[in-house]
């Protein structure tokens, strides 16, 4: 079987791992792209026809040398992403989740020019990545969950003021997304706080901000939410909900909280061994391998099992009971008739991990 390479309303699976050898780059350096100077940020360029992001049989493979004894070292290759096709639209928001290893953050060091890919071509609003990446700074956003692109020792309103002069931002302009972002991100107190003196919620909103202050027409976002609390989740996530919605930003969103995807993506690819090998909606990829989620129901007080059409009771501790119900489903019609048969103190919903609907994907697949 071969992985899909464009995208339509019925969702696929594909099965099969590859492991086609290709040469191998040198491999360069992890550099952050807001270190990128790009010339000026004052003339967007047109946007190109087609799709924005465009991936064709996409290659990485890394070389490593391990010691093997005292003196000898032996050489291998790691293919990190191998013959991945996809093409994203403007507009667009996508899920790119994948177990761990898959190639997510291969792929997005390449859609920034970070990497060079062994083979295939990138397009990137119609610019190849790794030939040009400073004009492609101008025009996307990145922002990595686990590693901050501010400057740890200066205040944030400082780092912002830098990322205006790396990207020559037009004064009004500069002003007008600062004013908008430190507002939507609440960011206003935190102002004059060294960024190494932040939370990491504080920290994040920060380096949201700082992604987009140069009007990105794409975002990359590898873990935004990692990491933060539930109430900084929920703000991220209504933040980059209306940045979309309002803007237009077209988002390609790396999480492992599927959550994320749930509340943001209508579409997900599923990423494993270097390939696509799911490109359709959540609930579609839940179906695939009957997945479940649990609706974790706090009782005002201890009580027999709940008993509810679509969901069974699948542990109880004190006045907390888990129902197990299918993924794909909808949760309201559920907690709607709980909530009118049983006195609740509290409703959350546990999504699945990543992990186990890949492996009931594989499964589905392979019965
Ligand atoms: N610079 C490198 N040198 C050698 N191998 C690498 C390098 N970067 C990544 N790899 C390997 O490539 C594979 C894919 O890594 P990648 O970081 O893209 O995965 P990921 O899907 O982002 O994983 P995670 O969810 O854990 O961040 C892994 O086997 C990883 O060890």
């Amino acid at each position: 079987m071969t992985p899909r390479t464009t995208r339509s309303d019925q969702p696929s699976l594909t099965t099969t791992a590859a492991s086609t050898a290709a040469p191998t780059n040198a491999v360069p350096t992890n550099a952050v792209p807001t270190n990128a100077l790009p010339t000026s940020a004052a003339t967007q360029e047109p946007a190109a026809d087609g799709p924005l992001i465009e991936v064709r049989d996409v290659r990485k493979t890394f070389a490593v040398r391990r010691r093997a004894g005292r003196l000898r070292r032996t050489r291998s290759e790691v293919h990190a992403v191998a013959g991945l096709s996809f093409e994203v639209a403007a507009g667009e928001m996508v899920g790119y989740i994948g177990p761990n290893g898959a190639g997510k953050s291969t792929t997005i060091k390449m859609l920034t020019g970070i990497l060079v890919p062994t083979a295939g071509t990138l397009r990137v609003a119609g610019i190849e990545p790794s030939r040009d990446r400073i004009r492609l700074a101008r025009r996307i956003g990145v922002v990595f969950g686990q590693r901050t692109t501010l400057w740890w020792d200066l205040p944030l309103r400082d780092s912002f003021g830098l990322l205006r002069r790396i990207y020559k931002i037009p004064d009004a302009r500069y002003h007008e997304n600062l004013d908008h972002y430190v507002g939507l991100l609440e960011l206003g107190p935190l102002l004059d706080v060294p960024v190494r003196q932040l939370s990491l919620g504080q920290r994040m909103r920060g380096d949201i901000a700082a992604a987009l202050l140069h009007d990105p027409e794409v975002v990359y976002l590898d873990e935004p939410t990692i990491g933060l609390d539930i109430v900084s989740k929920a703000k991220v996530r209504e933040f980059l909900r209306d940045l979309n919605r309002e803007r237009g930003t077209t988002v390609l969103l790396t999480t492992h909280d599927l959550t994320d995807i749930e509340q943001l993506c209508s579409r997900v690819m599923v990423i494993d061994h270097g390939r696509v090998m799911y490109d359709g909606s959540l609930p579609g990829l839940h179906g695939l391998g009957e997945s479940e989620r649990t609706l974790v129901v706090d009782l005002a007080e201890p009580g027999p099992p709940i008993e509810v059409d679509g969901a069974s009771v699948v542990r109880v501790d004190g006045p907390r009971q888990w129902l197990a119900f299918p993924a794909a489903t909808s949760a309201a019609p559920l907690v709607a008739s709980i909530a009118a048969r049983y006195p609740l103190a509290d409703l959350s919903i546990q999504e699945p991990a990543i992990e186990s609907v890949i492996a009931r994907m594989y499964a589905a697949g392979e019965a």
